[in-house]
């Protein structure tokens, strides 16, 4: 595969896009097929490599998969491997993303057995998986840390329902402890729960599965184990990551794009964080339209004070979307802080955009200042490397609308989430091609 993007900056995009499935929605998703030896039939998988390495991995560990077309796909976990589960090949491949720990709550429910490697994902900053960890403890499980090679293994001879108080409403970790206790003997409470539409989905998808599961969509769940799960369909949400994306992008290179299917109404603070940096923005049924906007200008709040945008756990903004705001407001009139709270070392990749011309004051690991441009002048096109998810598409955007060329590099980084990036942006008349 290459590993680069050359971008001729500049062009004026135009056109509608689809966004694909969620790219975390479908690793919990995923993982949750190992619940039931009855076949799952999933819709909107987006063709990324997280998720098909997450299918691969699968795969090797015995699920059959028969993957109708390139965004559906059907699993049946009737014949597990547990022995790959625990060897070598399953360490080294589910170290590769950070979607893999969520395979141990469904293999801790149905066979009492669970392996957990360190996982992979973003290297964004430390990543804890204590509050997982403890929540299968809560539940019953004895884990056992083998320290030479990173690896958990976590034994129950049967999970008991309890109640449990999230250090941190963890996503991953909420996902895996509540795909533990749906199988659980009693009551399992989960307070201080994650609630993203992730979540919210994995909640509903389980609940066809036989699941019951009280308090959807909030931060305490209330879960009464059930014996068996039985098969299911499930559709994935379109990707809120990637809709704030394209919402950036137009804004960024003067565009009038459509975003089609954008399932507007589990969007949450989304579009108004856009808003406030002075983005125009039409919800048209469940379409979403970004008319060519010149200039933009980035609110202050009501006292006329410089406006903070920080990230904050569902129904707060997104961590993800951070480095997306940034950029755009690189070429806003007017200033914001860019608070980055939860990871402490995904605001690095500003050094680029500073090297492109944009005027920002790295205050310290979370908190960026950004004055912006105001269209005075362009920013200019570099090399540069994509050091993580968002902050590759970040730069990206940076490029699409810098004069001149730019060069990408590590754009693996952008596949792992992305799907056919390139292509759907050509669509749109960007001039990018993969080197
Ligand atoms: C595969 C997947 O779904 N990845 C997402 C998931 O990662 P993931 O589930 O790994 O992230 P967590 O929700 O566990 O939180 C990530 C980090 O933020 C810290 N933390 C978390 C909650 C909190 O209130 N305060 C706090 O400081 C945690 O200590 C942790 O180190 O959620 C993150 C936070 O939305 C997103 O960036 C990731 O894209
Ligand atoms: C941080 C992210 O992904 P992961 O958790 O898979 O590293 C992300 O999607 O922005």
């Amino acid at each position: 595969m290459s590993s680069a993007f050359e971008v001729r900056g500049g062009n004026r995009l135009q056109g509608e896009i689809v966004p694909q499935g969620a790219k975390n929605e479908a690793l919990q998703i995923i993982s949750a097929v190992m619940l039931t030896p009855e076949k799952v039939t999933i819709s909107n998988i987006p063709d990324i490599v997280d998720v098909n390495l997450l299918i691969e991995l699968l795969g090797d560990a015995g699920v059959r998969i028969n993957r109708v077309s390139r965004d559906v796909c059907e699993f049946q976990a009737d014949n597990i491997d547990l022995d790959y589960l625990q060897g070598p090949e399953f360490k080294k491949k589910s170290g590769r993303l950070r979607g893999s720990v969520m395979i141990a709550g469904p293999l801790l429910a149905r066979f009492g057995k669970a392996f957990i490697p360190k996982p992979g994902g973003d290297k964004i900053g430390r990543r804890r998986l204590d509050t997982h960890i403890i929540g299968f403890e809560r539940l019953g499980a004895k884990f056992i840390y083998d320290s030479d090679d990173n690896f958990f293994r976590l034994e129950t001879n049967g999970l008991k329902g309890t109640y449990m108080l999230l250090d941190e409403p963890s996503v991953t970790g909420t996902a895996n402890i509540l795909m533990a206790a749906v199988m659980a003997e009693g009551t399992t409470t989960i307070y201080n729960a994650a609630c993203e539409p992730y979540l919210q989905q994995l909640c509903r998808m389980l609940t066809r599965m036989g699941a019951k599961i009280q308090g959807i969509g909030s931060n305490m769940l209330i879960i009464e184990g059930v014996k068996y799960l039985g098969g299911c369909e499930h559709t994935m949400l379109p990707d809120m990551i990637e809709i704030g994306s394209f919402i950036g992008l137009a804004a960024m290179t003067q565009s009038e794009i459509t975003i089609k299917n954008a399932g507007v109404e589990h969007l949450g603070i989304i579009p108004e964080k856009f808003r406030q940096l002075g983005i125009n923005l039409e919800i048209r049924g469940n379409d979403i339209y970004i008319p060519s906007q010149e200039t933009y200008e980035i609110q202050t709040f009501l006292d006329g004070s410089i406006l903070t945008v920080s990230d904050h756990p569902w129904p707060g903004f997104t961590p993800d979307l951070l480095s997306i705001v940034l950029v755009v407001a690189t070429q806003a009139k007017g200033s914001v802080m860019i608070h980055q709270k939860m990871f402490e070392s995904r605001l690095f990749f500003v050094d680029k955009l500073i090297d492109m011309g944009a005027q920002i004051v790295l205050c310290d690991p979370h908190r960026a200042v950004v004055i912006g441009l105001g269209r005075q002048h362009a920013l200019r096109g570099i090399t540069m490397s994509s050091p993580d998810i968002r902050a590759g598409v970040s730069l990206l955007i940076a490029a699409l609308s810098a004069e001149g060329k730019s060069t990408i590099q590590n754009i693996d980084q952008i596949d792992r989430g992305y799907q056919y990036i390139d292509e759907r942006l050509r669509k749109l008349g960007a001039d990018i091609r993969r080197v």
